[in-house]
């Protein structure tokens, strides 16, 4: 099969990215952080989480992230809600997408929502409905597609099993993560085809942590099987706070400077997006872990 001529790269980073950090991350950096994503061309932006403030503290300011946010028009603003608590309050700021997200694994499920996957698709039949309702979009994130950090192997019965659960909730879109970045590409392949003879191809995503340095390969093998929907974090910022030791996502400079090279329209400004990574990285102090972000800092600031 020929490789998809577009892809959706949407950006996680505010979400999934900064879900992890330790010291609290003001709302004001945050608002930044997604105006510069928007501005770079993102069709659709992550940018909050509206989960239990005890069970993951960074993102307790959902809301004013969103309604602090300029919106710009187009742009598809999303967030975590695992609960009909957190639709509410994605409602009452205008989120575009509600993200409810389970797991093909069972111990993941329960260290992650303190409910079993039959318990979580049941309070997601009641979130999936409101959602229709409200006329959102509906996303549903799958943990664990390839591997668990408790339970280590998952078996692909149990990925088309939720993935067809997920699709009977009437989910516009589907993400298959990597939640521990340990999959490798020979991997993808039997993951994805699990995926696509339960769900319409167009609908799922590939959402790929880079823990072992392989999200890249992964990617290529996903657009190998038809997937045309990336998940990335500016900076590579990230990581889950109930999968201890994973790193964050794939960085979305480096998802990017692939894409052009393969000739596969984003619609995304590199450059700005450098940019924003170098922004978020001086916030947080430390360097980015995207090698094509600060390999495009180093080149300006030689250029300067
Ligand atoms: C699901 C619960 C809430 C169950 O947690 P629980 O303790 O079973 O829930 P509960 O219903 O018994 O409520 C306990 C308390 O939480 C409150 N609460 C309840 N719901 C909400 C809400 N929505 N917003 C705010 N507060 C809420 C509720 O009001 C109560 O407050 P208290 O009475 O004790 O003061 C909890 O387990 C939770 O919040 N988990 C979230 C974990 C999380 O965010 N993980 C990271 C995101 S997933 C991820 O990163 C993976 C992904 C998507 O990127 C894909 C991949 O890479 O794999």
């Amino acid at each position: 099969m020929s490789l998809p001529k577009k892809v959706k790269i949407v950006e996680v980073g505010p979400r999934d990215g900064l879900q992890n950090e330790k010291e609290t991350i003001s709302a004001e950096v945050k608002i930044e952080l997604v105006n510069r994503l928007s501005a770079a061309g993102f069709p659709n932006i992550e940018a909050a989480s509206f989960v239990s403030p005890k069970w993951v503290p960074q993102m307790a300011t959902g809301s004013e992230v969103m309604q602090g946010i300029t919106r710009k028009p187009g742009v598809v603003y999303s967030a975590l809600v695992p609960n009909m608590k957190g639709f509410e309050a994605a409602l009452a700021c205008g989120v575009d997408e509600v993200v409810i997200f389970g797991a093909a694994s069972e111990a993941f499920s329960q260290k992650n929502i303190n409910c079993s996957i039959a318990e979580s698709i049941e309070r997601f039949r009641e979130v999936a409905q409101a959602a229709k309702q409200h006329g959102k979009r509906l996303r549903a994130a799958v943990s664990c597609a390839f591997a668990c950090p408790y339970q280590g192997e998952v078996p692909l019965s149990a990925v088309a099993d939720v993935v067809r659960r997920l699709r009977d909730l009437g989910c516009d879109e589907i993400d298959i993560a990597d939640t521990i970045g340990v999959a490798t590409a020979n991997q993808v392949r039997p993951v994805m085809e699990t995926a696509i003879r339960e769900f319409h191809i167009e609908g799922l995503s590939g959402h790929f942590h880079d823990t072992y340095g392989q999200a890249l390969a992964n990617i290529y093998a996903s657009l190998e099987v038809g997937i045309s929907i990336y998940h990335s974090s500016v900076a590579g910022l990230g990581g889950c706070p109930y999968a201890k030791g994973a790193t964050g996502n794939v960085a979305t400079e480096d998802v990017l400077y692939m894409m052009k090279g393969l000739g596969i329209e984003t619609g995304v400004d590199l450059d700005a997006v450098s940019d924003a990574g170098q922004f978020i990285s001086r916030h947080l102090g430390r360097k980015s872990v995207s090698r094509v972000g600060n390999a495009l800092a180093a080149k300006r600031q030689q250029a300067a």
